[in-house]
């Protein structure tokens, strides 16, 4: 599909500025992804120190974009949301009672920000991310075109970037995406990958790396980022930044994000075309039976998660 429309989106709003939100704004800032950028957050203190410092980045970038602080209704009426608001881990506390927490954060959030603009695009960043993402469809009264997830495109610049290193290319020359349900049980298409469009078992012999073990070291990257910072604001700040400039400048970049699976009834990421209206059309990329099948497995368990919570 080609592009429609090649004006830069003017007003992005970050709604949550811990440390997610306040790496999402400083990518934006860097990238002039925007004109105005406005935070928001039930922290105010917290909120007015991040638009203080994020303005001299601005200022330091050449003073063209303008950052300050805005209500939840304000952000509803900007051409991209960006929502990074949530809570972290409390000691002694369940993943089922932490994704409750998630859950009634992300409801509160999307309904304070209602009616929103039309042609509003809602990107959800929040963990857990597709089950926040199929939340804030039904609550935002949204095309579900306009309303999406970060999913899986970090992991699959994470594995990018570490199957790169292994063959001694360049990491825009590797074609490899992670699908399905963010977290333990997202799907790593292997038999799709290729290293400038070549499939990758006739690059690297069967026997140069496994497979699982490549995954297992990207995974354990992220783990160990955790574990030290809490948080893993500076990748996850520049995906999101980089979905952003795919919207603002209509650019149809093709990543797996996660969106609206008719056929499951909730969202999962899958590779897609991204433009000035949101999500333009899945990409059908070939996968091996067993690939699917462990997406299909895992779509089942957040649709069963929406059915409890609903
Ligand atoms: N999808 C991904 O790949 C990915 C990667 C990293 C982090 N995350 C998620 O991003 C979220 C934020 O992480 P963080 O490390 O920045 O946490 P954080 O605690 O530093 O920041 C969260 C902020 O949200 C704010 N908030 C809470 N309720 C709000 C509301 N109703 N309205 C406005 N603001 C509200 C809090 O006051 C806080 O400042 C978490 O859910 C985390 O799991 C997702």
């Amino acid at each position: 599909m080609a592009p429609q429309d090649t004006k830069s989106t003017s007003r992005i709003a970050i709604v949550g500025v811990g440390q997610v939100g306040g790496a999402v704004a400083y990518a934006l800032i860097l990238g002039s992804a925007t004109c105005e950028l406005l935070l928001v957050d039930v922290k105010v203190d917290l909120r007015d120190a991040q638009v203080r410092d994020l303005s001299d980045v601005a200022y330091a970038a050449g003073g063209t974009v303008r950052v300050r602080a805005a209500t939840h209704h304000e952000a509803g009426q900007c051409d991209i949301v960006v929502i990074t608001a949530g809570s972290k881990y409390s000691l002694g506390e369940t993943n089922i009672q932490h994704m409750h927490r998630n859950v009634s954060v992300i409801r509160n959030v999307v309904k304070a920000m209602t009616p929103f603009r039309s042609d509003a695009i809602v990107l959800v960043v929040s963990n857990p991310v597709d089950l926040l993402t199929s939340i804030a469809q039904e609550v935002s009264g949204l095309p579900k075109s306009q309303v999406f997830g970060s999913g899986t495109f970090l992991e699959s610049v994470r594995l990018r970037g570490l199957l790169a290193d292994k063959t001694g290319v360049a990491v825009n020359s590797v074609q490899l995406s992670v699908l399905g349900v963010h977290g333990s049980s997202q799907v790593v298409a292997w038999s799709s990958a290729t290293i400038n469009g070549i499939p990758l078992h006739k690059v690297v012999p069967s026997d140069g790396f496994g497979h699982d073990q490549l995954a297992a070291e990207c995974n354990e990257r992220a783990e160990s980022i955790f574990r030290t910072k809490g948080s893993t604001p500076f990748g996850i700040g520049s995906v999101v930044a980089s979905i952003c400039a795919s919207i603002s400048f209509d650019r149809g970049d093709v990543q797996p994000i996660s969106h609206f699976q008719p056929e499951f009834g909730c969202c999962f990421s899958l590779p897609v075309v991204i433009g000035r209206r949101g999500i333009m059309k899945t990409i059908k990329i070939p996968l091996e039976a067993e690939e699917n099948a462990a997406i299909a497995r895992s779509a089942e368990r957040v649709k069963n998660v929406m059915k409890l919570g609903s």
